[in-house]
């Protein structure tokens, strides 16, 4: 949600998907989400950029620095950009090594399914049944992305949204 509510082209790509996609089912259900192509591209990219659980401790570089200059696994690695997962071959089995949100291998997440279909889900309904704004006029830009190691990395500063329910009733 923070990554899309700083860049309203995604927000608006993954909310027209989920809204033609579930209007025409006339509901909301794990059935049909296989159809959110866009979605699980949204999912899967926040996965690469906000992996919830980096494997070994968690180390920060203390000085900018390039590596070869030249990046290459991933064009632009910085960018939240969920078009780079559309039609690419790279899922989340652990085979890829440039991606393993869930690790590889013999100790590979067991739960990853059941994770998978709870964010894609729930992100669903979000996106379905309502608009979302930032609180006080704040501006995209001033979102603090900063995150904090635990057991799992998070948030350092909660996330705080204002939804605008919508119904496809009342749009003209
Ligand atoms: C989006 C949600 C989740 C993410 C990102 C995630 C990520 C991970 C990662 C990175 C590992 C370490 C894998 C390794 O050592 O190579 C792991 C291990 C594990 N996860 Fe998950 N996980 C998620 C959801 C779940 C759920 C829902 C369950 C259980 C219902 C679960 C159960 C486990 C268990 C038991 C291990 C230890 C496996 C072992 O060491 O053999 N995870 N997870």
């Amino acid at each position: 949600m923070a990554e899309m509510i700083r860049d309203p082209r995604v927000m608006k790509k993954a909310q027209t998907e989920v809204r033609e996609v579930f209007n025409e089912k006339e509901r909301v259900d794990e059935i049909y989400i296989n159809e959110l192509k866009y979605l699980k591209s949204v999912v899967k990219e926040t996965l690469r950029l906000h992996p919830a659980a980096p494997l070994l401790l968690q180390r920060e570089c203390g000085h900018v620095c390039e590596i070869n200059g030249d990046p290459k696994y991933w064009i632009e690695p910085e960018r939240f950009y969920p078009e780079r997962f559309m039609d690419s071959s790279i899922d989340y089995k652990g085979s890829n090594f440039e991606y393993i949100p869930f690790g590889a291998g013999r100790r590979i997440c067991p739960g990853s399914t059941l994770g998978l279909l709870h964010v894609e889900l729930t992100l669903s309904f979000l996106l379905c049944h309502f608009d979302w704004k930032l609180p006080n006029g704040m501006n995209c830009e001033e979102l603090d992305m900063t995150e904090i190691f635990g057991v799992t990395v998070r948030r350092k500063q909660d996330l705080y949204l204002i939804p605008i329910a919508y119904s496809p009733l009342f749009t003209t």
